[in-house]
């Protein structure tokens, strides 16, 4: 089922957390929408859903426009929220039958056994939810999802704190959606190794507004070939701070730079990361990790264009999106 989304805007008071984001969702893709934190993916998931109205623009489900469709709207999209929650004393088998008899669905025993053995959460399933980890909760939130088998599932960073045998029964499922059923899914993660693997097409948003949008192969063509670069600084004491310093003075022409609390991360040309990795003294540095062209460098790029192009146009509105493969 198609997607369409069409200069939507949102404001929380002063906040603009959505500035007219326009793309389409191709029906039966696994789509990915990226951002920084704040972007505005949630709030557009929860327009997406229907939880909530744009103040400005239209989502269109498959040719009806989800503001207007009250209920119609559960018929066709089903949400697993960033933090879904149960009521503990209930078991995962009796959140399933709860969730099966509000939708109105027949059948229900059948697919309750199905979305639990589908999420890996059989033998689990009449064991009380207060006794089930963060990841057997995240895996019964995407039971719930799968039991009306509607055709459009948004999972907002339907990974997020799980481990890595979570993260992977997670990919198994979707991957099996995307191979076994014409649905659409369309999700949100952090993870840009995650999305590229199981996505066709991504958006990738700042502030609100679209920095770029299209299949996963073109955005990243499109990046040219710069490589990321990670270090990992060394020692954990006072010198530490001093040493990040010196790492970020000597990254920071390169190219554009991301830092966590452990890595500092550059997206740049080969023959700039080479000479990087010859002069920089080793005593300052944990690990060098040179990784290939990638989302990674798309996103970077998407980001750094739109950060240029403010600039020239005097720090004014954010811009238009440069990178926009598919019209
Ligand atoms: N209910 C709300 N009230 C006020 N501000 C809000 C509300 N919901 C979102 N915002 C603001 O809107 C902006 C977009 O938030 P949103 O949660 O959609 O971003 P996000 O991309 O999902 O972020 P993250 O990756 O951190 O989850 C942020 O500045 C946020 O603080």
């Amino acid at each position: 089922m198609q997607i369409t989304i069409t200069d939507v805007h949102k404001r929380y008071g002063d906040v603009v957390a959505l500035g007219g984001p326009s793309f389409e969702i191709p029906s039966g893709s696994t789509y990915g929408v990226l951002g920084t934190n704040g972007a505005g993916k949630t709030t557009l998931f929860e327009l997406l859903v229907g939880h909530d109205r744009p103040d400005e623009g239209r989502i269109d489900v498959g040719g009806i426009d989800v503001a207007e469709a009250g209920h119609r709207v559960r018929e066709r999209v089903a949400f697993l929220p960033e933090h879904a929650g149960f009521p503990p004393a209930m078991t995962g088998r009796e959140v399933l039958d709860v969730h099966a008899r509000i939708r109105g669905l027949s059948a229900r025993d059948e697919r309750i056994d199905e979305a639990l053995e589908t999420v890996g959460l059989s033998e689990a399933a009449d064991r009380a939810v207060s006794g089930y980890s963060n990841g057997m909760g995240r895996r019964l939130g995407l039971a719930s999802t799968l039991l009306s088998e509607p055709p459009v599932l948004v999972l907002d960073e339907p990974t997020a704190g799980l481990d890595p045998r979570g993260v992977a029964t997670f990919h198994e499922v979707i991957e099996r959606i995307d191979r076994e059923t014409d649905a659409t899914v369309v999700l949100s993660s952090h993870v840009l190794e995650e999305v590229e693997r199981l996505c066709d097409e991504v958006a990738i948003l700042e502030d609100g507004r679209l920095r770029a949008a299209g299949p996963v192969d073109e955005l990243r063509a499109a990046a040219g070939d710069g490589v990321t670069v990670e270090i990992r600084p060394a020692g954990a004491d006072d010198g530490a701070k001093r040493t990040r310093e010196r790492l970020l003075e000597s990254v920071q022409a390169l190219g554009e730079v991301t830092e966590t609390d452990e890595t500092i991360a550059v997206v740049c040309d080969r023959e700039d990361a080479l000479s990087l990795c010859s002069t920089l003294d080793s005593a300052l540095i944990d690990r060098f990790e040179v990784r290939e062209p990638g989302l990674e460098a798309a996103f970077h790029d998407a980001l750094a264009t739109a950060g240029r192009t403010r600039e020239d146009d005097g720090g004014g509105d954010a811009a238009e999106p440069r990178t926009e493969v598919r019209a």
